[in-house]
């Protein structure tokens, strides 16, 4: 891989994505997880220190070698319920009451096992699920997982949607509109494309066709680093901007292809797409932003909406693993 010359931007260094591995690139089979730190092989030991397991506490391909569908959103107990969703839809055997925290020595994250199926919090916003990713994703590569695929089950704003529409993402933006995420590694920033896999969006989205039961559509995912401001809410501690402002915003973004807005999906896009992972990004909208900021939806249909995302990922991973045609 050649690497290419530094851009500068805003007065700061700015390097495109992958230059930075290129000296080092670790070369593994297409379906193995590329962890791109040469660092990495020098440690007799790799404590992941916020998930609580490490390589040489915890048999790691013992624990999650057969794993290959991993699921990840930003609240510990949709998580949870998502665990005990899958296990009822796989027919595993043993009872969901079983099923425990893989990560209960801290109260960081959590992180449940299902079979095949890895589920997994994330907090809010990108630098708790840059955190969590490290680690996951050196997780499922000391486990000597194969064909994993990632996927980020969250809650969303809407752009033009009706609330409780499913959003599957094309592309997952900044709030310039740009399919990238920044980095600032040592002083430079280094940008990522957040390119997500085809493939997994288009059989999602055959699943919804086939499960018929909530709207869903493709579209872009803007990607923010804050709830108020940051996604043009009026009805945060602090606003600096008009109601007319905001509305003229969320046209730019509707017409550059954006339909929700979240916090993690460039980030999440980044990382796998660095480390070879495929993945695809399935958020549930809550309201729609053109008609208001709070989100004052009753909350039983709002667990309702959250579990969208969870029935259609549960038809792809039916499928996939030849459960349904
Ligand atoms: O996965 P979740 O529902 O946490 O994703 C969105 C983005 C933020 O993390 C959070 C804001 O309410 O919801
Ligand atoms: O408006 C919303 C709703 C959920 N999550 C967000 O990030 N924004």
């Amino acid at each position: 891989m050649t690497a290419m010359a530094p851009i500068l931007l805003n007065n700061m260094v700015t390097v495109p994505d992958q230059s930075e591995y290129s000296k080092h690139e670790v070369f593994h089979t297409a379906d193995q997880v590329h962890v791109k730190n040469p660092h990495l092989d020098t440690m007799e030991e790799d404590i992941l220190y916020h998930l609580n397991l490490g390589t040489k506490t915890h048999n790691l391909p013992e624990m999650f070698g057969e794993i290959k569908f991993v699921c990840v959103g930003g609240s510990a107990n949709r998580m949870k319920s998502f665990a005990q969703f899958i296990h009822q839809e796989l027919d595993l055997p043993g009872s969901i009451d079983d099923i425990t925290d893989i990560c209960e020595g801290t109260d960081r994250y959590s992180m449940y096992k299902v079979g095949p199926v890895l589920s997994i919090s994330h907090g809010m916003g990108c630098p708790s699920i840059s955190i969590m990713l490290h680690e996951l994703i050196k997780l499922v590569h000391h486990a000597r997982c194969h064909n994993v695929v990632l996927f980020r089950i969250g809650t969303s704003g809407g752009v033009g949607l009706a609330p409780g529409t499913v959003v599957v993402t094309d592309k997952a933006v900044d709030c310039f509109f740009r399919p990238q995420f920044e980095q600032v590694v040592l002083g430079k920033v280094i940008i990522r494309s957040t390119e997500l896999d085809v493939g997994v969006s288009k059989e999602l989205l055959q699943c919804s066709s086939e499960l018929n039961n909530f709207p869903t559509v493709i579209g872009n995912t803007m990607c923010t680093h804050d709830f108020y401001e940051g996604q043009g809410r009026l009805d945060g501690a602090l606003c600096s901007f008009s109601t007319e402002d905001k509305l003229e915003y969320l046209r730019k973004a509707y017409n550059s292809g954006v339909r929700n807005i979240e916090m993690e999906s460039t980030v999440f896009g980044a990382m796998c797409h660095a480390c070879g992972i495929k993945a695809a990004v399935i958020c549930v909208t809550l309201l729609n932003r053109f008609d208001g900021d709070q989100i004052s939806t009753p909350h039983d249909v709002l667990e309702e909406y959250q579990q969208r995302p969870q029935v259609l990922l549960a038809h792809f991973i039916k499928k996939r693993l030849g459960l349904i045609t």
